[in-house]
């Protein structure tokens, strides 16, 4: 898997490797990228900021002067650019280059094939204000392609939150190790597509440099792949008792769909057997599209009790029956994966956490941002401008692996560990989606994959399905839930056999 690096950790790993000439390899690597997305004798407007960011600007702007038509804007006093940077503007200004203050007007000059966007990266300290806001504005007014270098202005490298205003990119060219601020919340829609380039730092993997010589750890993964999927390959001589007992329990008056589409989903994806405890008294003793799920009362708890994982909370609803089964299913020794109404009840239910910190199998929580603000006891916002933290800050509260859900799922666990998922797409902004997450998670754990390792191919699996779905033309508008409990299955047996044929 891919590391992801904190902007501290990236600073780490620039001072260990201080004696490489980092700067100039970032313009090389810029140049060439430009050369393969540019037309030469384009003209291209690159903007340079105050830091090394606009160092790096200058030395690509110097190294493609005599193929492309360049106008430089520099962005603050060249005079108080930081050293390497102030030398890649005098050797940019020795070269004969201009540096302009403000967008040049181009008149009936054919205007810009790209921009190269060198004003803020892991330096951005505070929101984008006056004239760097104002500069910001004017770039993604014109409506050109933007190549973001490191990381599009404006944007924090960590978090993926817009301070003020940023970059609308339609590349980014990242150095070094790729940032978690890319890959979720408002990340994906302003970087468009990520390429890496290492730099040529020495060592087999990033990541063991930081680790090893840095002494910095704490790192992230983009979770860009399915894993390890052994435990799933079936026996020939095996029998449903095999392959787990999953119980749903939610489904409270109006809501029963909620339910279903968990228990489906992990019916699909593998469970052995799939118990729907419902609360809605009106509700039928069938799924008729389903019938090898089993509706019960979900008292008493008797197939509850011996379910190897239970999933509590899809249309669960918040009364007193609701809250006495969150507490009884707390005590459970089965591993639990509680969404949705489970964990609102949660967040009004002080006690819950302790409990939950005391369960000896597994907890998994898969909250939305205004679920987790709810157990956080914070706004959406705050959620929202620091995703990675306030999943770790949950998964450590309830003691339970974590998945805050949205553009860039992450995924945490008590201990720190971190993921950012790179699959799925805006079709999954509709309803029932977490309820197909919650039984994929169950189906998988119950057939054998750890905890940890269920949570993580389960949320790729999520997303891998609205992705394959979308790519033949169901959705993005319109993909139902539904949908993507049936796509999972496919995709999860093509991964099955590739992983058997390799
Ligand atoms: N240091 C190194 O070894 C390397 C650095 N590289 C480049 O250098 C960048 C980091 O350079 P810096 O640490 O100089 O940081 P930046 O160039 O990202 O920006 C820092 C400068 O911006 C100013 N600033 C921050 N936020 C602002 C705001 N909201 N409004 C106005 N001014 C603001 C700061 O006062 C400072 O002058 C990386 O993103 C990368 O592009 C690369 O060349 C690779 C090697
Ligand atoms: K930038």
């Amino acid at each position: 898997m891919t590391p992801l690096l904190l902007r501290s950790q990236i600073h780490a790993l620039e001072l260990a490797h201080a004696a490489l000439p980092l700067m100039q390899r970032a313009g090389a690597a810029i140049a060439a990228y430009v050369r393969q997305i540019a037309l030469p004798g384009s003209r291209l407007l690159v903007l340079a900021g105050p830091g090394n960011n606009g160092g790096d600007a200058l030395v690509a702007a110097s190294l493609l002067h005599h193929d492309y038509v360049l106008n430089v804007v520099m962005f603050g006093d060249p005079q108080r650019l930081p050293d390497q940077a102030a030398q890649a503007c005098r050797d940019w200004q020795a070269s004969g280059g201009e540096l302009h203050t403000a967008l040049p007007v181009l008149g009936d000059t054919p205007g810009y094939a790209l921009v190269l966007d060198g004003l803020f990266g892991i330096g951005l300290a505070r929101p984008l204000q006056g004239g760097a806001a104002a500069l910001v504005q004017q770039v993604n007014a014109l409506g050109v392609p933007v190549l973001a270098l490191d990381v599009p202005s404006g944007l924090c490298a960590d978090t993926g939150a817009v301070l003020g205003v940023a970059i609308q990119a339609r590349y980014t060219l990242t150095f070094l190790a790729h940032k978690p601020g890319l890959y979720t919340h408002d990340g994906p829609d302003h970087a468009g597509r990520v390429q890496l380039a290492r730099l040529d730092v020495p060592g087999p993997d990033v990541a063991d440099l930081v680790a090893g010589d840095a002494g910095v750890a704490g790192y992230g993964h983009l979770l860009d792949a399915p894993g390890e999927l052994h435990a799933l390959k079936r026996r020939l001589n095996s029998n449903k008792g095999n392959h787990g007992r999953v119980a749903v329990i939610g489904g409270a008056g109006g809501m029963m769909g909620a339910a279903l589409l968990a228990a489906r989903a992990a019916l699909l994806c593998g469970a052995g057997r799939v118990y729907a405890g419902l609360l809605d008294a009106q509700a039928y003793g069938l799924d008729y599209l389903y019938p090898e799920l089993m509706l019960r009362d979900p008292l008493p708890l008797t197939e509850v009790d011996a379910a190897d994982c239970v999933v509590l909370g899809p249309g669960l609803g918040q009364g007193d029956l609701a809250l006495y089964l969150l507490e009884a299913a707390l005590r459970l020794p089965a591993p639990l994966v509680l969404d949705a109404d489970a964990l609102n009840l949660m967040a009004c239910t002080p006690t819950c956490a302790e409990q939950s910190c005391a369960r000896s199998a597994a907890t998994i929580i898969t909250p939305h941002p205004g679920e987790a603000a709810r157990l956080l006891a914070c706004s959406v916002a705050e959620v929202q401008q620091d995703r990675i933290g306030s999943a770790i800050r949950l998964a450590q509260q309830y003691a339970a692996i974590t998945v805050l859900k949205g553009c860039g799922s992450v995924i945490a666990t008590p201990a720190g560990h971190w993921w950012i998922n790179r699959s799925g797409n805006p079709g999954l902004a509709s309803a029932g989606m977490g309820d197909v997450l919650a039984g994929i998670i169950a189906a998988l754990l119950v057939q054998g994959l750890q905890p940890q390792q269920s949570v993580l191919t389960a949320v790729h699996l999520h997303g891998a399905a609205a992705d394959g779905l979308v790519a033949s033309g169901i959705g993005p508008l319109g993909l139902t839930a539904s949908e993507v409990g049936l796509q999972a299955r496919r995709i999860l047996n093509l991964w099955l056999a590739r992983a058997d044929a390799s």
